[in-house]
């Protein structure tokens, strides 16, 4: 089990998140809502050491793990997928992936197996990762993760931004990823998709969690109440 324990987080003097309990056990599909600014990708980031935060308040089974670098986190199977997908610029969709599963652990997730799952994907492997559209560019991020074969995917606002063809796509993948057993966090701002598509729920807002529950037993107007702050 992967969990926060009173996780307070700060950028400089602002603090960004007030003392918050989740978790999400191995193999579950747990999603992360809130509106802009409540402290979603803080969390995730928080998680997976680019927010420093203090040593016990991550625990992956039950040992410590906050404060470590990134790289750390995904030898020990956490992986995020960033807002904004974050590709190297630089690099090609190939490179990118190559260089993600090198840092990461060995598993059944290679590029090759990517390219299987995504022919599209395959064609566009030797192309500069930004000149991909951001649906080619989604998918190479989530790929990248992948890659690392963690037991803990960490989504942030995959499908932003995305035509819904490519939302399809991606979620296509996601669902493959879950089939087979990996535990994942949806931060997603479309609120049915994210109870849709998960089993459990946190509501967020100004850096605090203000609601939890099981997604198919939601009570919109609770949830909606506890997005808005009503
Ligand atoms: N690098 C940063 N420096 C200072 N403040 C930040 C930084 N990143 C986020 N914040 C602030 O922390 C708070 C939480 O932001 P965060 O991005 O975690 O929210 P979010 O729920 O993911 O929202 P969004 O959907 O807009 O990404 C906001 O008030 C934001 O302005």
């Amino acid at each position: 089990m992967l969990r926060t324990e009173h996780l307070n987080a700060n950028y400089g003097m602002f603090q960004a998140l007030f003392g918050i309990n989740f978790a999400i056990e191995r193999g579950e599909v747990v999603s992360l809502i809130g509106a802009n600014g409540a402290g979603k990708s803080t969390l995730l980031r928080a998680i997976v050491g680019s927010v420093p935060v203090a040593a016990p308040s991550v625990l992956l089974d039950g040992k410590p793990v906050g404060g470590s670098a990134e790289i750390d986190q995904l030898s020990r199977g956490i992986a995020l997928v960033p807002e904004g997908r974050r590709l190297f610029p630089s690099l090609t969709v190939e490179e990118n992936l190559l260089l993600a599963a090198r840092n990461g652990r060995r598993g059944t997730w290679t590029p090759d197996r990517l390219y299987r799952e995504l022919p599209a994907l395959q064609r566009l492997r030797a192309r500069p990762a930004t000149a991909l559209s951001g649906g080619q560019q989604q998918l190479v991020a989530v790929g990248r993760a992948l890659v690392t074969n963690p037991d803990f995917l960490l989504c942030d606002e995959i499908s932003l931004g995305l035509s819904p063809v490519a939302v399809e796509t991606v979620y296509e993948l996601l669902g493959t990823v879950i089939e087979e057993g990996m535990a994942v966090v949806l931060v997603e701002q479309n609120v049915r998709r994210a109870l849709s598509k998960s089993s459990r729920y946190y509501c967020m807002l100004k850096g605090n969690v203000v609601l939890e529950g099981i997604s198919k037993t939601a009570d919109y107007a609770r949830v909606s109440a506890a997005y808005f702050g009503d």
